[in-house]
């Protein structure tokens, strides 16, 4: 069992990572939050199914009221969000009363997202359940989805701690281990190359990551993250570097529509065009035949699904986050573990975008 601590301007936090981590919650509960009113549980069909009981044995004594959401991307609209307010205002949910997000990245971001605006605002704590939620469930970026934009409604709202049981990922489906060890394999590219070139030796089944090992790599990004989270909470400069393949990745969710191609895959597909272009424009010295090789074994998809047309991309990217006056930022590497924010003209961005989906298939796209 690692304790990751993470110190923002908001707020201390830890996060507790490894097999038995949520042993902590009640105690935490009790010594932080004397004067607790209730408990809502924001969860989704699918971990609700499998561990609702089990969270609500360990909760017992506490007024407990439990919102289950649809799993995936669905959970993150204005509906879904909407109704969580009016189940929180119907429970007569009040300032003492505190929000448990169990789940994925995506019921993490919309609970918090509950959490920061409720009343202006209370406590909530993160039981991530996922790969891709070592991510997810540090830092404070919380938000729902438009149909013009992912993450377009949300706000910064740290958690007061995080509960992350090893033990929830056994149940995880493989096509959701891939979408989230595709952001260990970003905080790494973004800023350590040994971490890189670990995980290049020590991963080569996502089926089959040891208990050890798996424990090892997720601690590993969630201290990555909160380095950055830790400099930069509100994303004025360095935090940016953490959405190196989000500017793509985002596009291409957008278009293709949300939930049809996970979070970590589309990103995986955007780092790839980040790498090219990162090659081209800064020199990059990287191994391109050697990565396309590793992710090509896992089983990712490494070319932008197909009838999603360039031009749309392009005017989802000119909408992201990072871009401001409709000109692109890009998150690029210098080397593998140096990244820099900058912009990119439309011109080069669609003659490259239009190079990447001709070429295809990853073993087509060797350069
Ligand atoms: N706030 C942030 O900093 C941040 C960072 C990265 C990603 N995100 C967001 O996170 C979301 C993706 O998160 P995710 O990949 O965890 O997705 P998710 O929450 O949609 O979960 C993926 C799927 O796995 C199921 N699931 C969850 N836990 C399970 C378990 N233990 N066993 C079996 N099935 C389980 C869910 O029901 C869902 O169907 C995206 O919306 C992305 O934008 C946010
Ligand atoms: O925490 C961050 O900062 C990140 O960029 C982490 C990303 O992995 C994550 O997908 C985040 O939600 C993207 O943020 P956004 O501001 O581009 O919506
Ligand atoms: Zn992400």
């Amino acid at each position: 069992m690692e304790t990751v601590a993470i110190r923002t301007l908001d707020k201390n936090y830890f996060v507790k990572v490894g097999n038995g981590a949520m042993d902590g919650l009640a105690p935490f509960l009790k010594e932080n939050f004397p004067a607790l009113t209730s408990l809502l549980v924001i969860t989704d069909e699918t971990v609700g199914r499998l561990y609702l009981q089990e969270l609500e044995n360990r909760l017992e004594g506490q007024q407990l009221h439990v919102k289950v959401v649809p799993s995936g991307e669905e959970a993150k609209t204005f509906d879904v969000y909407y109704g969580c307010l009016s189940f929180a205002l119907e429970k007569k949910l009040d300032r003492k009363s505190l929000i448990l997000a169990f789940g994925g990245g995506a019921v993490g971001d919309l609970a918090g997202f509950v959490a920061a605006t409720f009343m202006r605002g209370i406590p909530f704590i993160q039981i991530p359940t996922t790969i891709l939620a070592h991510d997810s469930a540090v830092g404070g970026k919380v938000a729902i989805n438009h149909p013009l934009g992912k993450n377009m409604i949300g706000a910064f709202h740290q958690p007061e701690a995080v509960f992350y049981d090893l033990r929830y990922l056994e149940t995880l489906p493989q096509s959701e281990r891939r979408s989230g060890f595709a952001e260990a394999i970003k905080h790494a590219l973004i800023k350590d190359a040994e971490f890189y070139e670990w995980l290049l030796d020590n991963v080569t089944r996502l089926d089959a990551i040891q208990d050890s090992i798996l424990e090892g790599l997720l601690v590993k990004g969630i201290r990555i993250k909160g380095d950055i989270v830790e400099k930069d909470e509100k994303e004025l400069g360095v935090r940016a570097f953490l959405n190196f393949g989000h500017t793509l990745g985002h596009a291409i969710e957008g278009e293709c529509g949300y939930g049809r191609i996970t979070h970590g895959e589309a990103v995986l597909i955007g780092m790839l065009f980040a790498l090219k272009l990162s090659k081209e424009i800064l020199g990059l010295s990287f191994d391109s035949s050697g990565f396309r090789d590793w992710i090509e074994k896992l089983g990712y998809k490494s070319a932008i699904p197909e009838g999603v047309s360039a031009d749309n991309l392009l005017q989802r990217m000119k909408q992201d986050k990072k871009s401001t006056g409709g000109k692109v930022m890009f998150v690029l590497l210098k080397e593998t573990g140096s990244p820099v924010k900058m912009e990119i003209s439309d011109e080069l961005l669609l003659s490259r975008l239009n190079e990447f989906q001709r070429r295809g298939s990853v073993s087509d796209q060797r350069d």
